[in-house]
């Protein structure tokens, strides 16, 4: 079976968290996409009744086609639960996120949320973070400079070899621009032993806004399977 309807699996069974009147933030991502498509269905079979907030514009864009109330985040004095993807996620329910560029919209959200549940399918589990390259989302200005920064704090932080390199899109000619207007470098680790230095040490530079590593946010991990769902809770 497919990853896809191992996704499409976790996806149902996020729905399980979600009551009357909640306050839901929307992960990104194509996983969070089948999750915020089911969650229309409900709202527009009258099933349920909850107000959305997208943390993504391309999430946006797929809760209004799917019927999903939305409102701006500025209105919620409080969101009850956050429904997310990952790209990695290791036995501590650390993740790592932002292979779509949304880790930011991303952070705050699950940062904001009473509960964070994030949806995978088999492929996603890991022993040891960074296999998938870490996004570290940078401002513009003085990136170059970022970039170098990041790549020593990294070697600080215990990875090795550490390759950081901008995002592209398009024709690559460009950067990758997040909806909040910033870069993603992404930085090949390999293995990210000690994700709490690692997020110390890139948080302390200036020009980093913030980066992929999601740790002591997840507390519900859904893993979609081929004939079934596996729940874990923390
Ligand atoms: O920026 C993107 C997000 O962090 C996604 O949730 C993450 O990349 C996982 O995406 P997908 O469900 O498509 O694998």
């Amino acid at each position: 079976m497919s990853a896809q309807s191992q996704k499409a699996r976790a996806a149902e069974a996020a729905l399980e968290y979600i009551e009357d009147g909640m306050i839901v933030g929307l992960g990104s991502g194509s996983t969070a996409a089948l999750f915020v498509k089911a969650l229309g269905r409900r709202c527009a079979a009258g099933d349920l009744s909850i107000k959305g907030i997208p943390t993504s514009r391309e999430t946006e864009q797929i809760a209004l086609e799917a019927g999903v109330p939305l409102i701006p985040i500025e209105q919620a004095d409080r969101i009850d639960v956050a429904v997310d993807g990952a790209d990695e996620v290791d036995g501590g329910f650390r993740l790592i996120k932002g292979g779509g560029g949304c880790l930011l919209r991303e952070k705050i959200i699950a940062d904001a949320a009473d509960l964070m549940v994030v949806l995978v399918d088999e492929t996603k589990l890991v022993e040891t973070l960074g296999a998938f390259p870490l996004p570290v989302e940078v401002d513009p200005f003085g990136w170059t400079i970022t970039a170098k920064k990041v790549f020593d704090a990294l070697r600080r932080a215990g990875v090795e070899r550490p390759l950081v390199d901008i995002r592209r899109q398009g024709d690559r000619s460009e950067p990758f621009i997040t909806d909040g207007g910033h870069y993603i470098l992404d930085c090949a680790c390999g293995a990210i032993e000690d994700a709490y230095s690692v997020d110390a040490e890139l948080l302390a530079i200036p020009g980093v806004v913030d980066h992929g590593l999601f740790i002591d946010q997840a507390r519900v991990v859904i893993v979609g399977e081929d004939d079934d769902v596996k729940v874990m809770e923390l």
